[in-house]
């Protein structure tokens, strides 16, 4: 029996074949990057994402490592389809011949029996060796892809995530508008969930362009590569396989060829027009499941609020209602995919029998045996899933592109953060100067109009106003953390200069990190940390630093505005500046405070942001902020 191919060669024509397809495919895959890089929106966004990763000193040689690794792995996974299409031609070609030995006559029929019975053994052991590559090949890349996918991950989250730290872009990027981000895809504009956009986003960027690029492990018609390979190779077997066929009268050469591919094209032209929406709705259901989430773990901080106000009934209507946007959300998906997949999967049954059909004539007349007709319909079926591939895999790549612009849009805002005016600072010892300080709201109401002070060692002011006044926002101006702020503010660098909020921020862990903060724990020691606490009249919390508690919620509020008393302990800043830094507590504990620091940190400047009088005898002088961006600054009446 005559096999379909040499196989005893095999080996080294597939390996010239898989080195020079490698070669072939990296230079497409370099070149085809390029220019979605340059000429489409999102492969632009995609690069300003993650290019680095690609061309960074420290991580490019892992990465191109990685791809040249996956590449090969995904062509041999197309090159051993393309074997076992042969192994399977060999195979029924020779239950074909043991078929005509059992019914044929005398030494002829003999010899046939025996030439099947051998072609049928033979095509058992190529079997065997086949399937143990295929399995190896299997494994390996699943673990090299996973691996790829974690070094990926790690990348971007260290980047997106340091980036949204950066100049404070987690709290300035509200300021940035973005209303020209996702306007083509019909997406609405906004930074909104940055904790799902470092988080699944990534995640979904990583595993998604792997898959999508390279195969994801068994199949080999899974990736954008394999998928290309797999049609050119299995098209030239099906173009060795087809004959002419008459179609209305007419003979049309090789019109296997030809009926697969138009019937594949007019598929995918259709599917891509009933998934096309799929984009903007995938991008939706993120954005609500977010927004769902979120409100879930607002009223979780909430609770005890939520609680007293007995506000369940209004939180559950409020859940409600974002969740119904997600049903809704759903059901437009579920519409969607159902026409969708409705589509793709009648394409997909008719192809089953599409290649028999045609082939059928070929095979009764007797111009084909058995084996190749089972082989084309496999090479009909390989380039039918290739080609398909585009089509199946539209909604990852619609989710895909979502995940790039939400990315894309949280990096640009952190970055147009960045650029946002902030207040000029200048680095002085021990002194503060604020020159011509102006601030403003967002919509241009004028809160504060070139304001001058002048501060020195054991200095100290209270600002005092009427509510809404800007005595806050004064705070995030000289932070800054405002952007609508105009003039020059002098003092010392750095944590010399500390700024305290009227809540102070507990972190999560032990009462120790808590109390330390921003200082690592270890930096401050235990001793420290317990003498500061006995100070600011915490004696009972020293025996409790170990604790790892939601110190947020155990200690009162009183209590955690004596902690950030003890941060200034601890610290010892050359200035502070301090909103209403002791109005959960009664005044003679604010006296005693107030004078702990006094006479700890005489020296320390102090800004002092309060409604109450009895402040006023710790300071020497009152910046009263009176309206329309109008103040004035006098002595502290003794
Ligand atoms: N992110 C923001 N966007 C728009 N307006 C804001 C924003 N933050 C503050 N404002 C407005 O700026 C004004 C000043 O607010 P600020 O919090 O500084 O007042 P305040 O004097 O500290 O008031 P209070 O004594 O009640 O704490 C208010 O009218 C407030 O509504």
């Amino acid at each position: 029996m005559e096999y379909s191919i040499d196989w005893a060669g095999e080996i080294w024509t597939s390996l010239r074949w898989l080195g020079m397809v490698s070669a072939i495919c990296l230079v497409g895959l370099v070149v085809v990057g390029y220019l979605l890089a340059r000429f489409t929106r999102w492969g632009r966004q995609f690069w300003n994402v993650t290019g680095s990763f690609f061309l960074g000193r420290e991580t490019r040689v892992m990465a191109w490592g990685f791809i040249i690794l996956l590449l090969l792995l995904s062509l041999l996974g197309v090159r051993l389809s393309v074997l076992f299409s042969y192994f399977s031609n060999d195979l029924y070609t020779s239950l074909q011949t043991v078929a005509q030995g059992l019914t044929g006559q005398g030494p002829e029929g003999q010899s046939l029996l025996e030439a099947g019975k051998s072609g049928f053994w033979h095509s058992m052991a190529v079997f065997g060796i086949l399937a143990t590559i295929h399995v190896g090949r299997t494994l390996i890349e699943i673990y090299v892809g996973s691996a790829f996918e974690i070094k990926w991950r790690w990348w971007l989250t260290q980047s997106a995530s340091s980036n949204w730290m950066e100049g404070r872009a987690f709290y300035r990027n509200r300021f940035v508008d973005l209303s020209h981000q996702g306007k083509d895809a019909g997406i609405q504009p906004g930074v909104d969930n940055p904790d799902q956009r470092i988080e699944s986003d990534i995640t979904n960027l990583a595993s998604s362009s792997r898959t999508l690029v390279f195969s994801s492990g068994g199949s080999s018609t899974s990736g954008v590569i394999p998928a290309v390979v797999t049609i050119v190779s299995f098209t030239k077997i099906l173009w060795d396989l087809s004959g002419p066929m008459t179609l209305g009268g007419v003979e049309i050469p090789r019109l296997m060829v030809w009926l697969v591919l138009m019937y594949v094209l007019v598929a995918t032209v259709v599917a891509f027009w009933i998934g096309r929406p799929l984009i903007r709705l995938n991008f939706l259901r993120e954005r609500l499941t977010a927004n769902f989430r979120y409100a879930l773990v607002r009223i979780r901080d909430g609770a005890e609020n939520v609680a007293f106000y007995r506000g369940e009934g209004v939180e559950q209507r409020g859940l409600m209602t974002r969740f119904k946007a997600v049903v809704d959300n759903f059901w437009q998906i579920v519409y969607r995919m159902l026409k969708f997949v409705g589509w793709n999967f009648s394409v997909s049954q008719l192809s089953v029998v599409f290649p028999f059909i045609v082939q059928a004539p070929r095979f009764f007349e007797g111009s084909i045996q058995l084996g190749d007709m089972t082989q084309t319909a496999t090479a009909f079926g390989n380039v039918h899933d290739a080609l398909s591939f585009f089509r199946n895999s539209y909604d990852d790549f619609a989710s895909l592109r979502a995940s790039i612009i939400r990315l894309d849009g949280l990096e640009s805002a952190d970055d147009k953060s960045r650029k946002l005016p902030q207040i000029d600072t200048v680095d002085r010892d021990r002194a503060v100067r604020l020159a011509n300080v102006s601030i403003t709201t967002p919509d241009g109401n004028q809160l504060i109009r070139s304001l001058n002070l002048s501060l020195d060692p054991g200095d100290a002011v209270v600002v005092k106003g009427r509510s809404g006044a800007g005595k806050t926002t004064l705070l995030r101006g000289l932070a800054g953390l405002w952007p609508f702020v105009d003039g020059e503010f002098s003092r010392p660098s750095g944590n010399r200069t500390l700024f305290l909020s009227q809540m102070p921020y507990i972190p999560l862990g032990d009462l120790r990190t808590a109390v330390a903060y921003p200082a690592h724990p270890d930096d401050v020691g235990d001793e420290a940390i317990k003498a500061a606490l006995r100070q600011v009249f915490l004696p009972h919390l020293t025996e409790r630093l170990d604790e790892e508690e939601d110190w947020a919620k155990v200690l009162s509020p009183g209590e955690q505005q004596r902690v950030a008393f003890a941060r200034i302990l601890l610290t010892r800043p050359e200035v502070v500046f301090m909103d209403e830094a002791t109005s959960a507590v009664d005044e003679g504990l604010e006296y005693s405070l107030y004078s702990l620091i006094r006479t700890e940190l005489p020296g320390t400047i102090l800004v002092s942001v309060s409604h109450r009088s009895t402040t006023d005898q710790h300071h020497t002088e009152v910046l009263e902020i009176t309206g329309e961006g109008d103040w004035n600054l006098r002595p502290v009446a003794t």
